[in-house]
């Protein structure tokens, strides 16, 4: 048998697989609360597979503890920021992940999240609910819209194009990308390859799609934001340290932008007292890019599947090549 050591309790699809495997001596973190530090260095003390989610931090110090038996590590995630991967790949470990699966998800909730920040609907139903609400007024509430708008995408990766197929539908008249390189499938959106800067100063939104690399992170600073129009909305559902949240906050609270959609900070949860959280002009969701019943139960059974085929030595599903 090997030893597997999964990090929370995950949709059942993927358990009924490790289950049903009868190779795995499985030991489960069965909360929905993240693994204290401490439980798993325990936890993965000879483990030939680890089970983990984006919110645990598999560093050396894990990986140590886990020993040589490590085979595989399976993350029930698209990001793998969170593991060592240069350490990783030194030990000859693999990694699966899950693309694809999120992808519709995580783009609907991007637009969906970019439609309640340019049309203030937080601020709406606040309203509603605490008598503000007097009468109807032609100045009151008024926000963006996306028909005849330019919008940039930084990033346009699986996640990045399938947010720019949502939103051309809903009369963008231009939609630009940037990103190391230039991308055939951009065509399918008639995508404009430009730099960072053209991006910033001529888009109406700018929606960040890029994963968190050393060449992202940091990269939304108040250079960044000094370059965006004063009417324009910032929206982010990738990772929360692509942002410099202190410039952020400078930036929403001067008026250098219009407004900012966030489905991801630094760090999560974000502090009930944090000062973005004081603003009128910045929504901010707790991490639910991929959050439908049907995409986590997918998401499960194919973190499980890798699990597998690493414990097996066989081809997985999604590798991550390293
Ligand atoms: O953020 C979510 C993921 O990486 O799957």
């Amino acid at each position: 048998m090997m030893k597997v050591f999964v990090t929370r309790r995950i949709p059942q699809e993927g358990m009924k697989i490790l289950q049903k495997a009868g190779m795995c001596n499985l030991s489960v973190w069965d909360s929905d609360e993240p693994v204290p530090r401490a439980e798993l260095l325990k936890g993965v003390a000879g483990a030939h597979g680890i089970l983990c989610l984006l919110s645990d931090k598999i560093d050396t110090e894990v990986l140590d503890a886990a020993g040589p038996n490590l085979k595989v590590i399976s993350t029930l995630s698209v990001g793998f920021d969170h593991l060592a991967i240069d350490e990783i790949k030194k030990r000859g470990i693999r990694v699966g992940y899950t693309p694809d699966v999120l992808t519709d998800a995580t783009a609907e909730l991007t637009v969906a999240l970019l439609l309640a920040t340019a049309r203030r609907l937080p601020e709406g139903v606040e309203e509603v609910k605490n008598g503000g609400w007097s009468t109807w007024k032609p100045l009151w509430l008024c926000g963006y819209g996306l028909s005849g708008s330019t919008v940039g995408v930084i990033g346009l990766g699986r996640i990045g194009l399938a947010i720019a197929s949502r939103l051309k539908p809903f009369g963008v008249k231009r939609l630009l990308y940037t990103g190391r390189q230039p991308k055939p499938q951009a065509q399918e959106v008639d995508g404009e390859y430009v730099p960072l800067d053209t991006l910033l100063s001529e888009s109406d939104f700018v929606v960040v799609s890029c994963s968190l690399s050393p060449d992202t992170q940091g990269l939304c600073d108040k250079t960044f934001f000094s370059k965006m129009k004063k009417t324009s909305i910032f929206i982010n559902s990738s990772r929360g340290a692509v942002v410099n949240q202190d410039d952020l906050f400078e930036a929403l609270s001067s008026g250098q932008i219009a407004a900012a959609g966030l489905d991801v900070t630094t760090p999560e949860p974000l502090p009930t007292d944090h000062p973005l959280l004081t603003l009128k002009n910045c929504v901010v969701l707790p991490h639910i890019g991929s959050a439908t019943y049907s995409t986590r139960g997918v998401m499960s059974a194919l973190t499980a599947n890798n699990l597998l085929a690493g414990l097996t030595g066989s081809e997985m599903p999604s590798e991550l090549k390293l």
